[in-house]
């Protein structure tokens, strides 16, 4: 689906944000992305939809270069980005105008979504608040049927009842030949609807590993008291005890905590790439 081959990129006369990046995702996944506030996560998510071009390498969207911008492939890609004024005119005008662009988008859908967000279709865009206004652009880019969807940022603004129906509209609607990739800070709101991790830091990614790898290759434990394991990557006080990632030893599986990851992937970088670089080099062993 995406295909980043050696991608360098600056803004002009700045000093280089990525340096030789590489990233491969395959389609069907829904795809977190996460870094450090100014690690490049837009500026990677703008690569990635052909609105910023690499200063060397290459982006590929489904097979084609997308800084080349075909019509073809920028129809099959929806960018719901972290701050964007919606035009002022009501939904169903917006809808009018800009569904054509998506030969597969689904109105019904979109009215469906935006009555489980609990946005009035018949309201104007201008007097929604800013939480409802994200809730149309998802909606919206749901209903697009495209085959890459990025998204910046969507939880922003959402209130706690509406990042749980977040996930779950987002779950129900991907079909299998879809991709969704999410860069969030908000990373509790996308607990349990990953299937992949990606981290960029110091221009590179740190990490790239699907969920299922994760939890074999780490262990996320609360333990009681103070004897935090000689082995962790990363541990952090809690009532009571301490939040740990380890190495995972064993066949237990643990639910990620993907803010623990973030920071242990941040302060343990060489440890966790090479218990992943064991892991995968274990699995081509078997295949
Ligand atoms: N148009 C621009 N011109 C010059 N530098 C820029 C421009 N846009 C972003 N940058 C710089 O590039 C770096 C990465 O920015 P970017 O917005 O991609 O990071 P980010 O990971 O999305 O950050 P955040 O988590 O804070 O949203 C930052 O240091 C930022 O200052």
């Amino acid at each position: 689906m995406i295909s980043i081959k050696n991608l360098t990129f600056k803004y002009s006369k700045t000093k280089e944000l990525f340096k030789d990046l590489n990233l491969e995702l395959e389609a069907g996944k829904i795809c977190g992305l996460l870094g450090k506030n100014g690690a490049g996560k837009t500026t990677l998510l703008r690569n990635m939809t052909g609105l910023l071009f690499p200063t060397h390498g290459s982006v590929y969207v489904l097979g084609q270069d997308v800084s080349k911008r075909n019509p073809e492939i920028a129809k099959e890609i929806f960018y719901v980005q972290e701050e964007y004024e919606l035009p002022a005119m009501s939904i169903d005008l917006y809808a009018k105008i800009y569904a054509p662009f998506y030969d597969r988008f689904d109105i019904s859908n979109f009215k469906d979504l935006l009555e489980k967000f609990e946005v009035d279709y018949s309201m104007k865009t201008q007097n929604l608040s800013y939480g409802q206004k994200k809730k149309v652009q998802i909606a919206f880019a749901l209903s697009t049927g495209v085959k890459l969807l990025i998204m910046d940022e969507p939880t922003n603004g959402l209130d706690i009842p509406s990042k749980a129906q977040f996930r779950k509209v987002v779950i129900s609607s991907l079909r299998e030949d879809q991709s969704i990739v999410i860069s969030s800070h908000q990373v509790r709101d996308l607990s349990n609807l990953l299937d992949r991790v990606v981290i960029v830091e110091d221009g590179s990614v740190v990490l790239n590993e699907d969920v299922y790898d994760i939890s074999s290759a780490l262990l996320f434990r609360q333990i009681q008291g103070s004897n935090v394991p000689e082995n962790a990557l990363y541990h952090e006080m809690i009532p009571g005890g301490f939040l740990v990632v380890q190495p995972n030893e064993g066949v237990e599986q643990s639910q990620i905590d993907l803010e623990a990851l973030f920071n242990a992937v941040v302060t343990s970088k060489d440890k966790v790439k090479s218990i992943f670089k064991n892991q995968n080099m274990n699995k081509d062993a078997q295949l």
